[in-house]
């Protein structure tokens, strides 16, 4: 397929995902079952294109003066991957299978665009009615938080300390010009193709050996704020399928005991076949089983428990930026109460002593700091520990100056850590 038939595959695309809000990871296996000609190769080129446009909507929108797919298109080639208009034009037309040609309107709308004036939500790409929620969180900085979101997200890998050291990986992966991530001691990261393509990373030999797991650094640091040590017991109460339990797995060295648990057991199914790979000795998959209770025997007694609550994923809008324009209001009311739910579910397991750990991918005060606050409002058997000591007791005194204002709690952005956006706030129980 030539360049001008990827566009032309990426408006259809963008069409079914406009036309009949599918998803659009739903919409480009659509598209491809119904290809069968496109290789993975140009299905991968579509969806980079996809991905663009849906990143940066709202401000591509905004210079085109529509919205339509193909303005999305043309848009996401002219401004995001600074296509040259004339060399486009010439592409459309030497390709039998490719959009309309370029149209006067479209030519002058790209000469004349400019975000000058342009809202906060429009320069920042986020839904209008989250304005006053990233106001909230970072003021005037809520439009350059946005667009920094709106960017492409990097490929990073966490080296396995049970298999190996960063430097084996390094070696492993550098055909692949792996390069150290700069917060994370066990960070790689993998350079993308120009059109933001990464490599098949999960058919190295160094992922098929368990040497390293794909984890973004903010996902890594926040395992590594756990603090998890040999010898404890920890609990990671919403396990899913099992990011941060294999970093915490790494963290522990086998000794002590893990256990991993979800309320839904098709999310934790992965994890056992990921938990062999890494070489994890010491772990306790507990699966739901009905109505049971299946924590019960654990309580109080944890050393740490991990609650990577269900949230809005607002902090990973990068990878998944259809989810910036599906979210609604209603959404965010369901995360709250099952935010709420999951940290006391989790309090009950900490043993006086222990640390209660409360971490969301999402980058909004109300599933964030608000959870916070209302928690320790019911449960005066819990306190915050500052963000500085809970960075030290890591071994990464550094994170502190990701802690937002009040120092309780530490906050990541791809502005503030070049991360997902990731809250973190470590509690302990009297
Ligand atoms: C953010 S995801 C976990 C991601 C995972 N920890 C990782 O690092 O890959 C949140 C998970 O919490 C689970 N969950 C929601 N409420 C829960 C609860 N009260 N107890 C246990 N798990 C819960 C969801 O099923 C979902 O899999």
């Amino acid at each position: 397929m030539t360049p001008a038939a990827h566009a032309l595959a990426a408006i259809e695309v963008l069409t079914e995902i406009e036309n009949r809000r599918s998803p659009a990871a739903g919409a480009l296996k659509a598209w491809g079952a119904a290809h069968r000609f496109a290789g993975s190769g140009d299905r991968a080129r579509i969806a980079s294109i996809v991905y663009d446009a849906l990143r940066s909507r709202a401000s591509i929108a905004w210079r085109m003066g529509e919205a339509t797919p193909r303005a999305l298109v043309l848009g996401a080639l002219v401004f995001v991957r600074h296509a040259d208009v004339d060399a486009l034009a010439a592409a459309f037309a030497a390709s039998p299978h490719a959009p309309a040609p370029v149209t006067e309107a479209e030519r002058a709308a790209i000469a004349a665009a400019s975000l000058d004036g342009a809202p906060d939500h429009v320069r920042g790409d986020y839904p209008e009615w989250l304005d006053a929620s990233l106001a909230r969180v970072f003021g005037e900085a809520r439009a350059e938080e946005g667009a920094a979101l709106a960017a492409r997200a990097p490929l990073d890998l966490r080296v396995n300390a049970l298999k190996g050291d960063r430097d084996k990986a390094l070696e492993a992966l550098a055909h692949l010009k792996a390069e150290p991530t700069p917060l994370s001691p066990f960070g790689v990261r993998i350079p993308l193709t120009d059109d933001g393509r990464g490599p098949p990373v999960q058919a190295e030999p160094a992922h098929l050996k368990g040497l390293v797991e794909v984890q973004d650094e903010g996902s890594q640091i926040a395992a590594l704020l756990c603090a998890a040590a040999p010898g404890e017991q920890v609990i990671d109460l919403c396990a899913g399928a099992g990011g941060k339990t294999l970093a915490l797995a790494a963290g522990m060295r086998n000794r002590g005991q893990l256990y991993a648990h979800d309320s839904d057991i098709r999310r934790l199914a992965p994890l056992h076949d990921r938990a062999t790979r890494a070489g994890v000795k010491n772990l306790q998959i507990r699966s739901p089983r009905g109505a049971a209770d299946v924590m019960e025997d654990l309580e109080a007694r944890a050393d740490l428990v991990l609650v990577d609550a269900p949230c809005t994923g607002a902090g990973t809008w990068r990878r998944n930026p259809d989810a910036k324009w599906r979210m609604r209001p209603s959404a965010l009311d369901v995360r709250i109460s099952e935010q709420d739910a999951a940290l006391d579910d989790g309090a009950r397991l900490v043993k006086p002593g222990g640390r209660l750990v409360y971490v969301t991918c999402s980058l909004l005060a109300e599933e964030n700091e608000d959870r916070i606050a209302a928690f320790l409002g019911r449960r005066p058997e819990f306190a915050a520990v500052p963000a500085a000591e809970a960075a030290v007791a890591a071994g990464l005194p550094d994170l502190a100056r990701f802690a937002l204002p009040s120092g309780g709690s530490i906050l990541l952005s791809p502005r503030r850590s070049g991360t997902d956006g990731f809250f973190i706030a470590v509690l302990r129980r009297t």
